[in-house]
């Protein structure tokens, strides 16, 4: 990946940073990246998800899903950092895969998992469960009902299913007692830093996808990491949105243009939102879509409070299509173009016109989306948001506001005593009923 922060500097937005804050800024990131570089070759937690290019097996991930690569769908049984890093390998090579149907269940709404389970073809879908914990609500909820509709058609789940999980838990006991095909989530590794192993490319396997190019563009985002912004694209991007968030653009709407990518927008908000939302800091992540939120969220990027900034990604190569010639004189600009050309163009318009109103924003090339430049893209992001972390001085790694709410779901639903649980009875109302 190549980032282009030109309309982050304060010459051209604000907030903005100047040349010679970001120069300043550029000693906290040697030192930053020198911590980094320790945890990673200490192996520490968090650290070690950076080693991943290195550390992940392709062979061990395609012998797990051997008994199964022949199956026409897979459901993926996931939720968060178990579930994105996949859909976002899948769903942004989909139309270089295999023709695999892939279902990721990562919600518990009973209509929508009922749909899904319902136009599968379970004699012919294959199940990959993922939990890091093993313990997950959803995770574990959404299981049991895939497997008992797969008993109910008559369809051995033992035989088709393929779970990633820790050492230990509930779901590794459940790999024990059938005997279930297995692979483990690699120690120090959390769940939203986990795309580049088994959590990420089990499904990318099954759907016929390189992993080792995916793992190739992630080992080379990896060499470009140093102790200078200026030398490396990923630390440019964390160092510039850290800088920004201080000089008040507390939010980070993520814009890729290309539908292929929409669903890495909501990876990347998990990423950045988990990660760096702590101790009342932290930028929040927006996930938008070009061309197409630009009739919608554009005016409000341009002309709303100055506390945003906008972050593109561009693949600079892509299928194209004609627009068919018109007889419409006025339109026929658009005959004499492709879609290609009017997305090149709407995008170059959409960052100039954020420039011409000094409202920032950061733009972060791929060559095209092909495995090499996911790889490339979700090991640089990663690191950016590594970096971040080490700036704003939080725990990157852990999340632990979001344990309250699962004491609380707990609790409620009999599962234990948990004061949390109380707490959701004691609401305080002030109800307007229509
Ligand atoms: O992989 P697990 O343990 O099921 O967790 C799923 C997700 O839930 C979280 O723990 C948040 O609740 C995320 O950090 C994680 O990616």
């Amino acid at each position: 990946m190549n980032v282009d922060i030109g309309n982050a500097l304060g010459s051209v937005a604000s907030p903005g940073i100047s040349r010679a804050a970001l120069e300043h800024l550029d000693e906290q990131v040697a030192d930053a990246h020198e911590r980094i570089e320790r945890g990673m070759a200490n192996g520490e937690h968090g650290y070690e998800a950076l080693n991943l290019p290195e550390r992940t097996d392709p062979d061990k991930i395609r012998a797990a899903v051997e008994p199964v690569a022949d199956c026409d769908a897979l459901v993926t049984v996931g939720i968060g950092g178990s579930a994105l890093g996949a859909a976002t390998i899948v769903d942004a090579l989909e139309e270089r895969g295999d023709g695999t149907e892939t279902v990721f269940l990562d919600n518990v709404d009973p209509e929508w998992v009922t749909a899904h389970l319902e136009a599968l073809p379970l004699e012919a879908t294959a199940i990959n469960v993922v939990s890091r914990s093993g313990t997950t609500a959803e995770t574990l909820a959404n299981f049991l009902v895939v497997r008992e509709a797969f008993e109910s058609a008559g369809v051995d789940w033992t035989e088709r299913t393929i779970v990633t999980t820790g050492e230990s838990g509930p779901l590794r006991d459940l790999v024990d007692r059938h005997d279930l095909p297995s692979l483990t989530v690699p120690d120090g590794v959390p769940g939203r830093y986990a795309a580049l192993s088994a959590v990420g490319l089990v499904a990318a396997a099954v759907c016929g996808h390189d992993l080792e190019a995916i793992l190739e563009g992630a080992a080379a985002e990896r060499e470009t990491l140093s102790g200078s912004l200026f030398d490396c694209p990923a630390y440019a991007y964390g160092a510039t949105a850290y800088a920004l968030d201080q000089r008040g653009a507390g939010t980070n709407a993520m814009v890729p243009y290309a539908e292929s990518l929409e669903t890495y927008a909501e990876w990347f908000a998990q990423l950045w939102a988990e990660s760096l939302g702590k101790d009342d800091l932290g930028q929040t992540p927006v996930r938008a879509l070009g061309v197409t939120d630009q009739h919608s969220q554009l005016q409000l990027y341009r002309a709303g409070p100055r506390d945003k900034l906008v972050t593109f990604v561009r693949p600079l190569e892509a299928p194209d299509r004609e627009i068919p010639a018109t007889e419409v004189d006025d339109l026929s600009y658009l005959g004499d173009a492709t879609l290609g050309e009017l997305l090149d163009a709407e995008f170059e318009a959409t960052e100039a016109s954020l420039a011409a109103a000094s409202r920032p924003n950061v733009r972060i090339e791929l060559e095209c989306v092909d495995a090499d430049e996911i790889g490339s893209l979700l090991y640089g992001m990663e690191a950016a948001c590594v970096l971040a972390g080490e700036l704003y001085g939080v725990d990157t790694f852990e999340q632990p506001a979001v344990e309250w709410a699962k004491k609380a779901t707990r609790g409620l639903l009999g599962g234990g005593e948990f004061e949390e649980a109380n707490a959701v009875t004691e609401k305080t109302t002030l109800r307007v009923d229509h």
